[in-house]
């Protein structure tokens, strides 16, 4: 399943911070992309013509199977990512829930019609776009790019597949799991390497692009498809999602899922909180205050330490050094530390989380800072909260956090955002709803229950079962005696 190679340069995957191999592999070369690409689309036509009862069989296989080494698949995000054990089987859980959930979506969003219609009989049928480019990111390394995968091949794409850099094993895990389901051969290639490797595939003639990462990896990824409009490309990328609290009357939960949406996974979830807007008054301080506690006192450490960790390391060292330079930045330019990030001692892409006030900076700059920071901003009322909500080029979720309903109906008609919450974090979106963002977040809603839209075509097709003159012959038209 792995594209073949006879000389490519070697690649390692470490846990974060350290020297410690936990995957060795080989970069693709652009041979390689080339073959894999091209193996994809041999397969395509049979691949294409199964039905989609076998082709769900296949998924389901591939669900018993992924869930029979749920510790496996477990220990390998938590080796490459150095997520904490309770996140990393609750990845790996996800895994094979994907495939229950695709199923669904593809039955009810793709399932063929009949339309009865005065010319004859109407159907909309549903086939595979063709050949599918995957490029994960490395946060969610088996349910990102598996979002995408799953709902892809039941509809009857091929998929080529190229994992994060950061995260090949978990790539390759998944691929090899496929593979025990008994997937034919060449229908789900694997290449691996960094964006050059990401880059080569997305040159070569495939059909669709199916991308999550970053907004800079998706703007070279949309700028290098100029000219080909035929390629289907799905966006999902980042965001500088706001968290509103306003009328909240229980200040302790409100603490407690705002720290949740900016910390957990590190930080390092596109859902994850970036921004606090509070309406500057005594609830405010109140609620600062319980934050404040949480970023001194919640756990951040490695997986398997006991007891266990909220949160774990960012994915590197220079991850790491990310978030303290943006903090740095904050500061200088007129931000205050209520409590300033800080790298833990014992793994340098350790980080403790920060909340910092912008409140007074004259120029805040709109950018995602993909780790346990949250920014702070006090605004004069709930209007201005709204307003300052939306002052994002970003638009991935947002959540209000308050008892008014008047205020949520006010926040959900104005706020621009694809993931809209209330009473609820920002982050833990359901996989039974669409998911994806406006704007630099990204287009298509990719993942989520709406993946099955861009995995399938729509053919229109007009049918009449025999061959007669129609009742209105048009103007100017002769019909000879027969
Ligand atoms: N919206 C979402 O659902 C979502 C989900 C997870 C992560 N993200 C975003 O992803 C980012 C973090 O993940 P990351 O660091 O792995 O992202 P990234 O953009 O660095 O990489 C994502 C993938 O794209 C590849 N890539 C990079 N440049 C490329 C290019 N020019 N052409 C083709 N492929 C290229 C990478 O090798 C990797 O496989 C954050 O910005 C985060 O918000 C978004
Ligand atoms: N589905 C995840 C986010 C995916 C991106 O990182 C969540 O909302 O928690």
């Amino acid at each position: 399943m792995t594209a073949s190679s006879e000389s490519t340069p070697p690649w390692v995957a470490c846990f974060p911070g350290t020297d410690e191999v936990v995957w060795e592999g080989t970069v693709a070369t652009e041979r390689d992309v080339a073959d894999a690409v091209s193996n994809a689309r041999s397969a395509l036509a049979s691949w294409q013509t199964t039905s989609v009862e076998e082709r769900i069989a296949v998924a389901e296989r591939f669900a018993a199977t992924a869930t029979e080494c749920q510790d496996q698949i477990t220990q390998q995000i938590s080796r490459e990512t150095g997520k904490p054990d309770w996140e990393a089987v609750g990845e790996a859980k996800l895994v094979p829930a994907k495939v229950k959930l695709a199923i669904e979506a593809y039955r009810e969003r793709s399932g063929s019609q009949r339309i009865d219609l005065p010319q004859g009989i109407g159907r909309v049928v549903y086939r595979g776009v063709g050949v599918m480019a995957v490029l994960g990111p490395f946060n969610f390394p088996a349910h990102l790019p598996n979002g995408h995968i799953v709902p892809a091949l039941i509809a009857g794409n091929t998929v080529v597949f190229k994992p994060s850099e950061m995260t090949p094993g978990t790539g390759a895990l998944l691929a090899e799991l496929w593979q025990s389901a008994g997937l034919p051969s060449g229908v789900l290639q694997i290449v691996q390497g960094d964006g050059k490797v990401g880059a080569t595939l997305v040159s070569q003639a495939v059909d669709g692009v199916l991308f999550t990462g970053s907004y800079s990896a998706g703007c070279a990824i949309h700028r290098s498809l100029a000219g080909r409009p035929q390629v289907l490309l799905a966006l999902e990328m980042g965001g500088n999602n706001p968290v509103v609290v306003h009328r909240a009357n229980d200040l302790g939960a409100a603490a407690y899922l705002t720290a949740v949406s900016a910390f957990v996974t590190a930080g390092q979830r596109c859902t994850c909180a970036r921004r606090l807007v509070l309406v500057d008054d005594a609830d405010a301080e109140r609620l600062l205050e319980r934050l404040m506690e949480h970023c001194k006192t919640l756990r951040v450490g490695l997986p398997g330490e006991d007891p266990e960790p909220f949160m774990g390391p960012l994915i590197s060292t220079a991850a790491a050094d990310r978030v303290l330079d943006a903090q740095d930045n904050l500061l200088r330019g007129g931000a205050t530390a209520l409590v300033a990030a800080q790298r833990d001692p014992r793994n340098p892409a350790l980080v403790r989380p920060g909340l910092i006030d912008v409140t007074g900076m004259d120029d805040r700059i709109d950018e995602e800072v993909f780790g346990p920071l949250l920014q702070v901003i006090r605004v004069a009322d709930f209007d201005a909260a709204i307003e300052e909500a939306n002052r994002t080029a970003y638009g991935l979720s947002a959540s209000l956090l308050s008892d008014d309903r008047e205020r949520f109906d006010a926040f959900r008609k104005r706020i621009r955002a694809g993931v809209v919450n209330w009473n609820q974090a920002t982050i833990g979106a359901s996989g039974r709803l669409p998911f994806g963002g406006l704007g630099a977040s990204g287009n298509h809603r990719p993942s989520g229950y709406f993946a099955a839209d861009y995995c399938s075509d729509a053919s229109a097709m007009l049918e009449s079962d025999s061959l007669s003159m129609p009742a209105t012959i048009m103007p100017g038209i002769e019909i000879a005696v027969q």
